[in-house]
């Protein structure tokens, strides 16, 4: 393998001293190797020391292909994506020579399955330092980048991604991701749920730290999914929710994800700053909130059950995963027969007849290389004193819990915790991980307990503040203060109505689930648009849930035609100021009819694609040029308003290219695509292959072209806004 002392042992390992000169960070802590030693986790002090030699090591690089933002259509631009990837850039990363040594071409990691795509995760055992250092390196930093940007590759340590695969999310769940900033296993669970045409469930994400439940909002646009609402609570407390208007039931989650708080030491390779702030007291101090997470996320969880007679699964398995980045058992053996101790003996639980067991992985992810978890472990206090048992008398067993300690004879054989998974460093060259899951299911009928008749007031949970059956009063609304309501506009609203007859909308498209962020509750700026089910638990649970976000932005008003009383939008005939955002359209295409929709122009020719995406505002004469059929069309369309260029590339290119379709705003004129900087730059290279360097050439030629006309070209902004006034003024010039 290509790894070097000198090229793994990052240069940015550090932090500045006070002098303000850089220091590293030394790669030792005693602490660390004293208390993991005297655990039965390796076998030995050979084991150990490679365990150690990998925690040193800089990480591989690892990065997946996504389906981005093309969620609800087909998987042709994964395809085309990793197409170009192994044509256009694999080859040049065949063992390329660094200083004295030679680093072998990436590789595939076959326990990543996706059932349409083979080959979507792959690993390069390289530094980010070499990347960096080598110009061979370039285009495929420059590749990578791009991608990122638009959701099409992620990039994500190994290990980090196997919580998500176990909870084997369905298009149909009810998905809750507990701990979830900054979102790559988010990430994840929403590809899941729409790896299909029709995702009916939703993925709930929700952190407690105000600030990253904000940031997860920033971190999974680029999936746009009206399948997600982003919540921010603390998990611990995490509250009820209903299932109807009436009140009447409680919502469960059919998957649910625990991803914890940690130590974090099994990223040291990554976080070096672990190595300098490792201490006992980190693990030790983290065990009561990962269990009452856990706790809480097993209460929410849906119960399984199981045919009398032959203990069939009826339905869909429900499933929680528990992980940290951690080794410590003290934060992941120990949490897990925590809970299974105290859910399985709860009178509350035993009533209903509902138990939890940890559920056997050893099947699957066929490839990955792990270890059992462990039945027994030293339980060491702060000042590491060794602490044979727990005594509430014992001065140093202050700050500690019963529930840290190793379980007995009995629960060893109850639990099952070999059925929890390790992965150590040395396995596969990874980060370090934990992961186990648990179902809750009914115990079969002969064994369980006479049905009783359950009070839902008994249930402890009423712990959490909003989880009490009395409706909270306004001043108790658990949104925060200065936040934007989220309101959902009537389906018989002037302007939905207006957008669904000028965007041509089947009857089908779901009118009742647009909503606005503002508190007139009118449509000034934007409108979302949000998957049924999102819209049913915003207002079943409007006063319980501290949203952060949700919907994707669909519509967007141009600020050049503002509406007002006097110029109703709903009487605007020969302009029409609402646009698709670009991002949003695969959403509104489901309802769009390609063949007849008059708006889209369909072509199959490049020349007249590059030319659209060349310029930012494209003169129409010269495109008559290019395709006649294009004078027809602008001739028997509205222009001052968007519309739509269908880009058919199965005709004229190989097959698993992807078929386009890019809103314009059609002006006077000329076009403008309304794409922003980033996917222009994309697209050129996809489609027309233009290098990295020209695209950026002729950007900035475009920008100061604008600039000098004085125009307000804003192809680049986030919002893709094409400024339609700008395309006026340059057509006046
Ligand atoms: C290990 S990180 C989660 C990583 C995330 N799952 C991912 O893959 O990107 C733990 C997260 O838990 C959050 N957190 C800490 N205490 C929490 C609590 N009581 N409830 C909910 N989230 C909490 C932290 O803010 C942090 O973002």
């Amino acid at each position: 393998m290509g790894r070097s002392k000198r090229s793994n042992n990052k240069p940015n390992a550090g932090k500045r001293s006070q002098t303000g000169g850089w220091k590293e960070v030394e790669k030792e802590n005693v602490k660390w190797e004293t208390y993991y030693k005297q655990q039965p986790i390796f076998k030995n002090d050979e084991e150990f020391e490679t365990f150690k030699k990998f925690c040193k090591e800089g990480l591989p690089l690892t990065f997946r292909f996504t389906n981005g933002n093309n969620i609800t259509t087909n998987n042709d631009r994964q395809k085309e994506i990793l197409g170009l990837f192994k044509e256009k850039i694999l080859p040049n990363l065949d063992n390329v020579e660094y200083e004295t040594e030679v680093i072998p071409a990436p590789v595939t990691i076959p326990w990543y399955e996706s059932d349409e795509v083979e080959d979507i995760l792959w690993q390069y055992n390289i530094s980010k330092t070499i990347i960096r250092k080598k110009d061979q390196f370039k285009k495929f930093q420059q590749f990578l980048v791009m991608e990122n940007v638009l959701g099409n590759i992620a990039r994500q340590e190994l290990v980090s991604m196997i919580p998500p695969l176990l909870l084997k999310v369905k298009p149909t769940d009810r998905v809750l991701d507990m701990c979830a900033a900054p979102g790559s296993k988010t990430m994840q669970l929403l590809e899941f749920l729409h790896s299909t045409e029709k995702a009916t469930g939703f993925v709930m994400a929700n952190d407690a730290d105000f600030k990253r439940s904000h940031m997860l909002t920033h971190q999974l646009k680029k999936i746009n999914s009206p399948n997600l609402i982003i919540v921010n609570h603390d998990a611990q407390f995490f509250p009820k929710l209903f299932l109807d208007n009436d009140h009447k039931n409680f919502m469960s989650f059919d998957k649910i994800l625990c991803d914890v708080p940690c130590s974090g030491d099994g990223t040291m390779r990554k976080n070096v700053n672990v190595w300098k702030e490792w201490t006992i007291q980190g693990g030790n101090g983290l065990h009561q909130i990962q269990l009452n997470i856990l706790k809480r996320g097993l209460k929410l969880l849906t119960c399984n059950k199981y045919t009398k007679d032959t203990n069939e699964l009826i339905g869909n398995e429900a499933r929680l995963v528990y992980s940290t980045c951690s080794l410590n058992p003290i934060e992941n053996e120990a949490v897990v027969a925590a809970a299974l101790r105290e859910f399985n003996n709860d009178p509350y639980n035993i009533k209903r007849g509902e138990k939890i067991r940890l559920l056997d992985s050893s099947k699957d992810l066929n490839g990955l290389k792990r270890v059992d978890g462990i039945h027994w472990w030293k339980v060491f206090n702060r000042e590491a004193d060794e602490l044979a048992e727990y005594d509430e008398t014992d001065e140093k067993c202050v700050k500690m819990n019963k529930s840290m300690w190793p379980p007995t004879k009995e629960e060893i054989e109850e639990f099952k915790l070999e059925r929890c998974i390790r992965v150590y460093p040395q396995l596969q060259n990874t980060g370090g991980f934990f992961i186990t899951a648990f179902e809750k299911y009914k115990a079969s009928e002969e064994n369980a307990p006479k049905r009783v008749k359950i009070d839902e007031n008994e249930d402890q949970e009423a712990l959490a503040p909003s989880a009490t059956t009395e409706p909270i009063k306004k001043s108790r609304m658990p949104r925060d203060f200065n936040e934007e309501p989220f309101i959902f506009l009537p389906s018989d609203h002037e302007v939905i109505q207006s957008v669904a007859d000028y965007y041509q909308l089947s009857s089908d498209f779901p009118r009742d689930t647009l909503l606005v962020r503002n508190a007139s509750g009118q449509p000034i700026k934007s409108i979302y648009y949000t998957s049924p089910i999102v819209k049913n638990v915003i207002q079943t649970n409007e006063q319980r849930l501290k949203l952060v976000f949700a919907g994707v932005k669909m519509f967007i008003q141009q600020s050049a035609m503002k509406s007002t009383p006097e110029n109703n939008i709903a009487n605007v005939t020969a302009r029409f100021n609402w646009r698709i955002q670009n991002e949003s359209l695969p959403h509104a295409m489901k309802y769009m009819d390609l063949e007849k929709n008059n708006l889209i122009f369909k072509t199959s020719d490049k020349e007249f694609i590059k030319a659209c995406m060349f310029h930012n505002f494209c003169r129409y004469e010269a495109l008559f040029k290019l395709d006649p059929a294009f004078k027809t069309y602008i001739e028997n369309v509205t222009v001052g308003g968007c519309a739509f260029i269908y880009f058919d590339r199965k005709g004229t290119d190989a097959e698993s290219k992807e078929n386009l379709m890019v809103p314009v705003w059609l002006g006077k004129n000329c076009l403008n695509f309304m794409i922003n900087k980033e996917l222009q730059t994309e697209l050129l290279y996809r489609l027309f292959e233009l290098k990295f360097e020209d695209i950026k050439a002729m950007q900035e030629k475009e920008a100061k072209e604008a600039k000098l006309k004085s125009t307000v070209v804003e192809i680049s902004s986030v919002d893709n806004t094409p400024a339609p006034e700008s395309s006026e003024q340059t057509e006046q010039e």
